[in-house]
């Protein structure tokens, strides 16, 4: 096991949580044998201050880490200053993120993403280095010299263009498979939410699954899609890598074929724990809203999934969903409805309640008549109204005819069948 010592720095502007560190820390593999903390403002030099420095030079020398972990954002020249005092390897939080990524990417496109991330974030660092050697300082990047460092950043960016153009075409490839999907009546769903929220166990119960699911930080990071039944429609649902707070823009653009599946959504689940303190909750919260922000996702339909309430009272949930309401109202965010559930107890009933309703206002939703002649359709047809939307009134005669909401993509399918279609309305909004 490799062994770090982790440092974080404190200040007005830096929330960072020390116990959520210490998970990071501890999904990586690392043995933490001391944390090191400092209240203070960015020393532009070595981001700790100088004494704190000095301690942390004593603590390497007498623990002998691997490597000494930041739990804040290192610039490029820090982290080259902090290398020359101390002799070991630094990393910072997004990398030390990276390195969780690392270990937990399976499907060929996620350690594309991975990979490519780790490059991104590579490319400051190296160039530090070359500036540095220009300066006359003797060791490039991790020891190398000049001509080394030239060469290496060379063949960064020329394995960032490749794995960038291997990225588009899977993305092409994810494209034409959602359209399939949706051309055959699909509702998708995206889960979303801050990581070990409780994602991948919601989609295992919503679709009898076994994807893994565990009590640590980032387990998620393939995408996997499954199918499941909602009354009698269906619906595709997506689990996707988790957010963190203050997740960079390099690692989101990295994931963008991933995160996609959010955009594309229906309907986005945000899954929070409620079992969490209040501050917690709020926190992870914003910084879900913050990533579907950036992801240009918040203008979808959004359920507020409030995951764990196993663990928690009655009461606390109430009054937590309360809070959560405040905040979308406070912020003008448009939020369907919040719902309370547990995810690994199958209680669920509240989610499939919102849903049956938040589907039926989506804009691909819309009330039609129509009016079967042949009465041997008529199971057929009933049917088809019901995996791809659903009845509102059936009147039997000597011609059937079924007021329905249905996906309108869908209706070329129900004419195959030689009925009658009349719109009754324009959709939702
Ligand atoms: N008590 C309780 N535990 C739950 C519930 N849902 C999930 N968990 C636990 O929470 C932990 C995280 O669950 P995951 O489903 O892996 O969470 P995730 O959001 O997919 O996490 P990442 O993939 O890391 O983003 C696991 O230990 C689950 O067993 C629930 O409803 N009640
Ligand atoms: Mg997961």
């Amino acid at each position: 096991m490799m062994r770090a010592i982790g440092v974080i720095r404190k200040s007005r502007r830096e929330r960072i949580s020390r116990e959520e560190f210490e998970e990071l820390l501890r999904s990586a593999g690392y043995e933490v044998v001391a944390i090191l903390e400092q209240n203070r403002e960015e020393h532009p030099k070595y981001n700790i201050g100088k004494g704190k420095l000095e301690e942390l030079k004593e603590l390497v020398r007498e623990l002998q880490p691997d490597k000494v972990i930041f739990a804040n954002k290192l610039t490029p020249s820090q982290a080259y200053n902090l290398w020359k005092e101390l002799r070991v390897e630094i990393i910072d939080k997004w990398q030390l993120v990276l390195e969780i990524f690392e270990r937990r990417a399976h499907s060929k496109e996620a350690k594309l993403q991975v990979e490519l991330a780790s490059l991104q974030y590579e490319v400051p660092l190296v160039k530090e280095a070359i500036r540095r050697i220009k300066l006359g300082d003797r060791a490039g990047f991790k020891g190398m010299g000049e001509y080394q460092t030239q060469q290496y950043l060379k063949h960064i960016r020329y394995r960032m263009g490749k794995i960038r153009k291997e990225l588009e075409r899977v993305k092409a490839d994810r494209e034409v498979k959602r359209k399939r999907r949706e051309e055959v009546g699909f509702i998708l769903l995206a889960l979303a939410g801050y990581t070990n929220a409780g994602k991948s166990t919601l989609l295992n119960t919503l679709a009898g699954e076994e994807i893994e699911a565990r009590d640590q930080m980032f387990t998620t990071l393939d995408t996997t899609t499954r199918r499941f039944k909602l009354g009698g429609k269906r619906v595709l649902v997506t689990d996707t890598v988790g957010f963190i707070d203050g997740l960079p823009p390099f690692i989101v653009e990295a994931f963008h074929s991933t995160l996609e599946e959010i955009v594309k959504a229906d309907i986005v689940l945000l899954v929070l724990d409620v079992s969490e303190p209040w501050p917690e909750i709020r926190r992870k919260f914003l910084a879900s809203l913050n990533v579907l922000r950036e992801l240009k996702a918040l203008d979808k339909p959004m359920v507020v999934v409030l995951n764990k309430r196993d663990l928690t009272s009655e009461e606390d949930v109430k009054d937590k969903a309360e809070r959560i309401i405040e905040i979308v109202e406070e912020r003008g965010i448009n939020v369907s409805r919040v719902v309370s559930i547990s995810a690994k107890f199958g209680q669920l009933e509240e989610l499939y309640g919102a849903l049956e309703e938040v589907v039926l206002t989506l804009p691909k939703y819309g009330a039609f008549e129509i009016t079967v002649r042949e009465p041997e359709k008529v199971p057929q047809v009933m049917a088809l109204i019901n995996a791809i939307g659903e009845v509102l009134s059936v009147e039997y005669g000597e011609e059937t005819k079924i007021e329905a909401y249905i996906q309108t993509g869908m209706i070329k399918e129900l004419t195959r069948l030689g009925v009658e279609i009349k719109r009754l309305n324009q959709p939702h909004q």
